[in-house]
């Protein structure tokens, strides 16, 4: 299975830059910014990276992405993304970046949108496309939207695609950012906003009316309310599901607990993503085996779902689609015997 789960061409629609870097790569940061509270040493990072709960991982981040200080640091956090999605054979990623957190560590304007450009073309090399979505940091208030919105607007690379909305949840509305998802809407972004994540369907119903999300991060606060079920189905709006990052993070206790099978039963899309693979110590792969053994999610079905809901040119969602049937025939996972009852 996991041959077959590699092999499969697949679509990442949440990832986030700086929560997907190595342990090699953050343990060489924290080694170079001694006394930030990161440690450099691989094994102590591994136990740095336990999360008491999704507050706990928030404070975690910020001092993680206080170590990311130069343009170079953020090229050879996009090349080592990409060579890590490469050998998952993730074909086409939406990375999601934080501009704001990265100016605020000092990188200049222009310079995080060449950095951020620099790394794409290397990607490009390990054969990965990557398009970009550029998130408010949501604790930043408003303010932060529209500072990230007029970033974009005079700065964002080629290949932006989205605006999204991170952070906690608690005490940060989703509504508070209308404006600035109406102006970068307007100016032909799409709209990915987290929301659902520590929340219930409130917050949800809000991305989609407030935000006119086109996708959800997270989004499984949704599954208590079939009437939200039913709207996100009908609308084909894609929940980006991250089943080991709410694992991780406290807001399901168990994975067999997740509610991703009731999600896929209700008929709403869901991309399955690893949000922060370094920090989470998951991968892409990892998450498809998951959703097979857990729940029996079809690998190749989950792959097809992630790359129609992907934001990308439709010739590269024609030739992704056919790949992943071609390596479906191949497989043959009819002919592999059914999963062992647990
Ligand atoms: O799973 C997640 N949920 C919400 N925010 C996240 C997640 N992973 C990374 N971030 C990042 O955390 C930053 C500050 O809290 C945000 O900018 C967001 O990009």
């Amino acid at each position: 299975m996991n041959a077959y789960v590699t092999a499969l061409p697949k679509a990442e629609l949440h990832v986030h830059l700086l929560g997907a870097a190595s342990r090699t790569t953050v343990a060489a940061l924290a080694a170079r910014h001694p006394g930030r509270g990161v440690p450099s040493d691989p094994a102590a990072l591994a136990r740095y990276y336990e999360f008491a709960g999704f507050d706990h991982f928030a404070e975690v981040y910020t001092a993680v992405n206080r170590l990311v200080t130069t343009p170079q640091d953020v090229v050879t956090l996009v090349d080592g993304l990409a060579a890590d999605l490469s050998a998952g054979n993730v074909r086409y990623a939406e990375v999601t970046v934080t501009p704001l957190s990265h100016l605020k560590a000092g990188i200049g304007e222009r310079e995080l949108a060449e950095a951020l450009d620099t790394g794409r073309q290397a990607a490009r090399g390990h054969g990965v496309d990557i398009a970009w979505i550029f998130d408010i940091s949501g604790d930043d208030g408003p303010a932060a939207g529209e500072a990230t919105v007029r970033w974009i607007l005079r700065h964002g690379p080629p290949d932006t695609v989205a605006l999204g909305l991170g952070g906690p949840e608690h005490g940060v509305p989703r509504r508070l950012f209308q404006p600035h998802f109406a102006t970068a809407r307007a100016a032909g972004l799409r709209s990915v906003p987290h929301a659902g994540e520590t929340t219930g369907p409130a917050e949800v119903w809000s991305a989609l009316t407030d935000l006119r999300a086109d996708r959800i991060g997270h989004g499984i606060g949704a599954a208590t309310s079939p009437a939200l079920l039913d709207r996100l189905a009908g609308d084909g709006v894609a929940l980006e599901v991250c089943p080991t990052s709410n694992l991780r993070t406290g807001v399901v206790p168990t994975l067999s607990a997740h509610p991703l099978p009731l999600l896929v039963a209700a008929g709403v899309p869901v991309a399955l993503g690893s949000d922060d693979p370094g920090m989470f110590g998951t991968t892409l792969v990892q998450e498809y085996l998951i959703c097979q053994q857990e729940f029996a999610l079809d690998p190749a079905e989950l792959a097809r779902a992630a790359v129609r809901a992907a934001f990308c040119p439709p010739a590269t969602r024609r030739r992704l689609l056919v790949q992943i049937d071609a390596v479906a025939r191949a497989f043959k996972p009819d002919a592999h015997p059914p999963t062992a009852p647990r």
